[in-house]
């Protein structure tokens, strides 16, 4: 296995000399998870242990159930492994750390609210000043494209519109560390490839550290610093690759050698372990 560190800093770190503290640094050490219920016990994770880098972005795929999500409630502090433990910035995490924002497949906005008071929900939860966030707010919202809609109500948005306003949320207090669990699952595929280039657009701006939940081997590498591919339950890491295209990738990048070869690699990788068919 690779190991995700194996590059000091991304190219992009360098070139415009913005780069986030410690405090993002995430050590997964050993994590295991075993659910216990009155069915019985569920192991869904063994021993992951992985190392990312402040400002890295890195994108999870495995099969379902394969414990993608028990591991992303691990580094919130959502869930409390059995054994083991996630450090992030040198502290180990029994709670969610302040500097840390979350996407999830399903969008989560209050539908008596509008899209700017969606944004400005975790300010006002934390008892913050709104009037210090608004500007921030709507200009977030500009960015990703939803400059006529700040007033308007979330059943008034497209299914890519409404995962737009969640970004917007999650990314408000500029989170050293940004957590989406498979945020675009249920898109089509225009609107996931929109929302690809804006978050890539976005990650480069903001270098938040970012961990990215899909099902979706493409998505995974073209948003990626790494990708992490994980076998099935018991969630084990299988294979950690380091993706050397340069930024910022345009969707043709899709269709170079480069790219082709990484995706056969993380196929292969599936079939190895039995989870993919062999192509014929
Ligand atoms: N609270 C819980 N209690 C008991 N078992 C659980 C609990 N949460 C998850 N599991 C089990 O742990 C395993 C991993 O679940 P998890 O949701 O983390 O997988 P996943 O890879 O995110 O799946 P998917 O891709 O389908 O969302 C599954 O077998 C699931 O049934």
């Amino acid at each position: 296995m690779r190991s995700v560190l194996r590059e000091a800093v991304p190219r992009d770190l360098i070139e415009d000399g913005r780069q986030r503290p410690a405090d993002a640094h995430i050590i997964i050490d050993s994590v295991s998870k075993i659910y216990c219920s009155d069915r019985g016990e569920v192991e869904a994770l063994r021993d992951i242990r992985l190392k990312i880098r402040p400002g890295a972005f890195v994108s999870i795929v495995g099969p379902s159930g394969c414990g993608k999500s028990t591991l992303m409630r691990c580094i919130a502090g959502l869930e409390r492994p059995s054994t083991g433990g996630v450090v992030i910035g040198g502290r180990e995490i029994d709670a969610p750390p302040q500097n840390l924002g979350m996407v999830f497949q399903r969008d989560v906005l209050l539908e008596w609210r509008t899209v700017l008071d969606n944004v400005l929900l975790l300010i006002e939860l934390r008892r913050g000043h709104r009037s210090e966030w608004v500007a921030r707010a709507r200009q977030l919202l500009d960015v990703f494209g939803l400059e006529s809609f700040h007033d308007c109500y979330p059943w008034e948005l497209s299914g890519g519109m409404r995962q737009r306003v969640s970004i917007c949320r999650a990314m408000l207090s500029d989170p050293d560390i940004l957590l989406m669990d498979e945020p675009f699952a249920a898109l089509d595929a225009f609107t996931r490839d929109d929302l690809n280039l804006e978050l890539q657009a976005t990650s480069q701006r903001t270098k938040a550290t970012t961990i990215f939940i899909t099902h979706n081997i493409s998505e995974a590498i073209f948003l990626a610093d790494q990708v992490v591919v994980m076998d099935r339950r018991p969630g084990r890491v299988a294979l950690v690759i380091d993706i050397h295209l340069p930024r910022p990738r345009p969707l043709a990048v899709k269709e170079s050698p480069e790219f082709a070869e990484y995706g056969r690699l993380i196929r292969k990788t599936f079939e190895d372990l039995g989870i993919l068919r062999r192509g014929i």
